[in-house]
């Protein structure tokens, strides 16, 4: 490739660029083992991005309110499709570009929350890195007050496709909405497919593909097919949405997801432009080993500083580290400990549920299974 393709680039990091991108091309496997060029890196881990789910504490807490199956099914989508934009645009608002994410030690936790305000009632956060090869974190979201939780865990399976990288997602999300009367009502969310577009030109963004379901155990069920560059409008980040009740469609939602969202029947319009609370986290001066932000804090400070020297010998310090540890494990047969999540043989909910869909889909991949320790 040219170093034309990188104009958007400033002319010192063009070059560094161009071979990163030809060096995609005949890398195979896992992304957090590709070496990406220093000014792509965030000083973020991804033990933080479990709190995308909650950045409208509102939304999420509002679906209990919901009288009927069908209500609160719409009150998922409604806020499901609200995550979008936090979970895939947030970087690019941020950084001006997609970066590539720290990559989580094993056990490393991340702790938040939202405050109680109007009566929502607080919610908080934990999140735990389940495994590092391959990489998992699992998390758990819950508003006591509101008797809304979920919990998910989440991996990914990357590959070049060019001009774009390809990330599959593998875990899922599984909401569980206490009800009134003492019964709960449960929803599995599949995750969408990622394409990593504009790397040619050194400014990578997401673009989401194919499809993704919400799966409840009230017999309502959601289709979300990401188109892209969309039909009508041809605006990036469309999609549309159909959510039945099993016999027939109660709503069908379209739009792009950074924007407005539209409802034939018009009672699901949005815009995903609405303010959003980011999760609160308490001083780093507060934190104790393994949480997120002391764990990176040199390495995050080298990369907001520029100062990668700083960044890479930190960086190298943590992964000699983690290397010695498991060393240590295996010398006396031991396996690491999770605090808060446990591995299981089979995922009830998630089997159940995902059958509702799965006539037309076979099961997501799921090298995983976790479920929270109670
Ligand atoms: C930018 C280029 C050069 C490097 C690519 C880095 C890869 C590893 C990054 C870029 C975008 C990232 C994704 C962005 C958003 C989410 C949603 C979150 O709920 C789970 C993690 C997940 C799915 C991230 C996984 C890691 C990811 C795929």
């Amino acid at each position: 490739m040219s170093n034309s393709g990188t104009a958007e680039l400033p002319a010192s990091q063009q070059s560094t660029w161009s071979s990163f991108v030809k060096g995609l091309a005949s890398w195979s496997g896992d992304l957090s083992s590709l070496t990406a060029p220093s000014f792509i890196l965030s000083p973020t881990s991804l033990t933080e991005f479990p709190a995308y789910w909650c950045e409208h504490p509102d939304e999420f807490a509002a679906i209990s309110s919901g009288k009927t199956p069908e209500e609160r099914a719409k009150l998922v989508l409604r806020w499901f499709i609200l995550t979008l934009k936090c979970q895939y645009a947030t970087r690019n608002e941020k950084m001006g570009s997609e970066k590539k994410p720290l990559n989580p030690i094993l056990g490393e936790t991340f702790y938040g929350s939202w405050p109680d305000s109007n009566g929502r009632g607080k919610t908080d956060l934990i999140v735990e890195q389940a495994s590092d090869h391959p990489p998992i974190t699992a998390y758990y979201i819950n508003n006591e007050k509101a008797g809304v939780s979920l919990e998910g865990h989440s991996g990914q399976k990357t590959s070049f496709s060019a001009p774009s990288i390809v990330v599959k997602q593998v875990g899922h999300a599984i909401i569980t909405v206490k009800l009134e009367d003492g019964n709960a009502e449960e929803y599995l969310i599949t995750l969408p497919r990622l394409k990593i577009d504009g790397i040619l030109y050194g400014k990578p963004y997401i673009e989401l593909t194919e499809v993704s379901y919400i799966v409840g155990s009230n017999g309502t069920s959601a289709t979300i097919d990401y188109k892209g560059k969309g039909w009508l409008s041809g605006k990036a980040h469309s999609y549309k949405a159909t959510l039945t009740n099993g016999s027939s469609t109660i709503s069908q939602v379209e739009g792009q997801w950074t924007g407005l969202a539209k409802d034939s029947k018009g009672d699901l319009n949005f815009d995903a432009q609405m303010p959003k609370e980011e999760v609160n986290v308490k001083p780093i001066e507060e934190q104790q080993l393994p949480e997120s932000r002391l764990v990176w804090k040199e390495v995050a400070e080298g990369i907001r500083n520029g100062n990668y020297d700083k960044a890479g010998k930190a960086k190298s310090q943590i992964e000699n580290d983690q290397r010695a540890k498991r060393k240590d494990e295996a010398a006396e047969s031991k396996k690491h400990e999770l605090k808060h999540f446990n591995q299981i043989a089979s995922d009830e909910s998630y089997a159940k549920l995902i059958k509702q869909v799965s006539s037309t889909l076979p099961p997501t991949e799921e090298g995983y299974k976790l479920k929270r320790d109670n």
